[in-house]
């Protein structure tokens, strides 16, 4: 992906090597000329890397975009179209940012809307809606002083067991046979061998024996007793709890699903939504759908709210929802395919399959995907992104893909 600078045009797919000069692209066909480009803003995280682009080909007017497109199969934008039509410009690869604290200066927002930002995503769990009420303000400036045509997401915060943040600054490690206390009792402070959930009934139905894994795969434990509502469980596979780490509790290699006893729109959520209203968002991603009638519930919402024009996402992040996808999609305004969650309840390895059976059926009803998590995640640390996650956007299956800690 290099991100457009003034009077340059974003090409995707190309994402260029440090020491390469020319992409390999024939001067001829494009005519256009590699640049050096520095776009993106600080990462969070370790705060080492940035999002940046290592260049972009300068191509002149809309003549020669549509050129790229139409003789080299790019799909390119200019910056005239970046800033008149935004997301509904005619590159239909969409790139959605979430803004966190490292992304939300007038500045960085900036460069990530020259770099072809067309949506910004605030995820609602993180931070007071004063900041995200801010960073809408900034975005408003941005589209009318400097005439880009940003789209706002929010996303809901939805239901979901997970840890409660632990105080620690970063994770905390589990050691194979290390025994561990799972409560979801309010503890002072960060006691050792302690790990608190979010979710008072998080341990109804799991038995001795179960099986509990940490974010998908990042550790395992096994229940080894059950104390009142609390879980004593011994580490099988050692690794590291992240703050908000994701829980799933298994039998006999199945998901015992518990978060789908959780309610999609919570109160919170609703005041989010109401919030979202307010401000004049353009999409609202609804995080856990496991059916279709959360997605008709908002959309019916909003139409009384007479906020039409507010187009609503489905999340697909769980079992539930892969088994109810065709209502979902055919209720929803566009999918998410949410990976990092749905790689809690799925295997792995199931993901590629699951990912195009969702772009099937949301190709076949005409709406649009967007492909969530993991993207460029080695640029979270690396100034360049790996071989591998280049490849994997040089499919021409024009998704629209969401950057999260990437940006954030
Ligand atoms: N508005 C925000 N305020 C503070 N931190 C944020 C914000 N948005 C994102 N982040 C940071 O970026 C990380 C990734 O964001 P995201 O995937 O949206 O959240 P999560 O993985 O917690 O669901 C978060 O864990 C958080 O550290
Ligand atoms: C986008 C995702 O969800 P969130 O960041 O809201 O956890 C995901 O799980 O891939």
């Amino acid at each position: 992906m290099a991100v457009a600078t003034s009077d340059s045009i974003l090409a995707r797919s190309l994402i260029t090597d440090r020491r390469s000069t020319n992409f390999g692209l024939k001067n001829e066909v494009c005519r256009g000329k590699v640049v050096p480009c520095r776009a993106g803003g600080k990462v969070k995280g370790k705060g080492k890397g940035r999002v940046e682009v290592k260049a972009a080909v300068q191509i002149g007017g809309l003549e020669e975009v549509k050129k790229a497109k139409e003789e080299m199969g790019l799909d390119v934008v200019s910056e005239e179209e970046l800033r008149e039509k935004g997301f509904l410009g005619m590159r239909k690869t969409k790139l959605v940012c979430t803004i966190g604290p490292a992304c939300c200066s007038p500045q960085d927002l900036e460069k990530l809307a020259l770099g072809g930002m067309n949506v910004a995503r605030l995820n609602m769990c993180h931070n007071t809606r004063d900041w995200h009420r801010d960073v809408i303000k900034k975005i408003n400036q941005l589209n009318e002083e400097k005439g880009f045509c940003v789209s706002v997401m929010i996303d809901t915060e939805g239901s979901q067991i997970h840890v409660l943040d632990h105080g620690a600054p970063s994770s905390v490690k589990a050691e194979e046979g290390s025994t561990w206390l799972f409560t979801a009792q309010k503890l002072e402070g960060s006691p050792p061998f302690t790990i608190q959930a979010n979710y008072e009934g998080f341990s109804e139905g799991i038995e001795v024996g179960d099986e509990l894994v940490i974010d998908g795969g990042m550790a395992s434990f096994q229940v080894i007793e059950k104390v009142g509502n609390d879980l004593r469980c011994k580490c099988t596979d050692s690794g590291l709890f992240l703050p908000r780490a994701k829980f799933s509790f298994w039998r006999n290699g199945k998901l015992v699903a518990r978060n789908s006893e959780l309610p999609t729109l919570s109160k919170k959520d609703w005041a989010d939504i109401e919030f979202g209203v307010s401000e004049g968002v353009d999409f609202i991603a609804l995080s856990f759908v496991n059916d279709a009638d959360p997605v008709r519930q908002l959309k019916n919402y909003l139409y009384m709210r007479s906020s039409r024009s507010t187009r609503v996402l489905a999340k697909v992040e769980s079992l539930e929802s892969l088994q109810k996808l065709k209502e979902i999609v055919e209720a929803s305004d566009g999918i998410m395919v949410a990976r990092g969650d749905l790689g809690v309840e799925i295997p792995y390895e199931q993901i590629p399959t699951v990912q195009e059976e969702i772009t099937h059926v949301c190709r076949e009803m005409n709406k649009p995907v967007i492909v969530a998590s993991q993207l460029l995640e080695s640029m979270i640390e690396y100034p360049t992104p790996t071989r591998a996650e280049v490849i994997s956007y040089s499919s021409r299956c024009y998704y629209w893909y969401l950057l999260i800690k990437e940006t954030s």
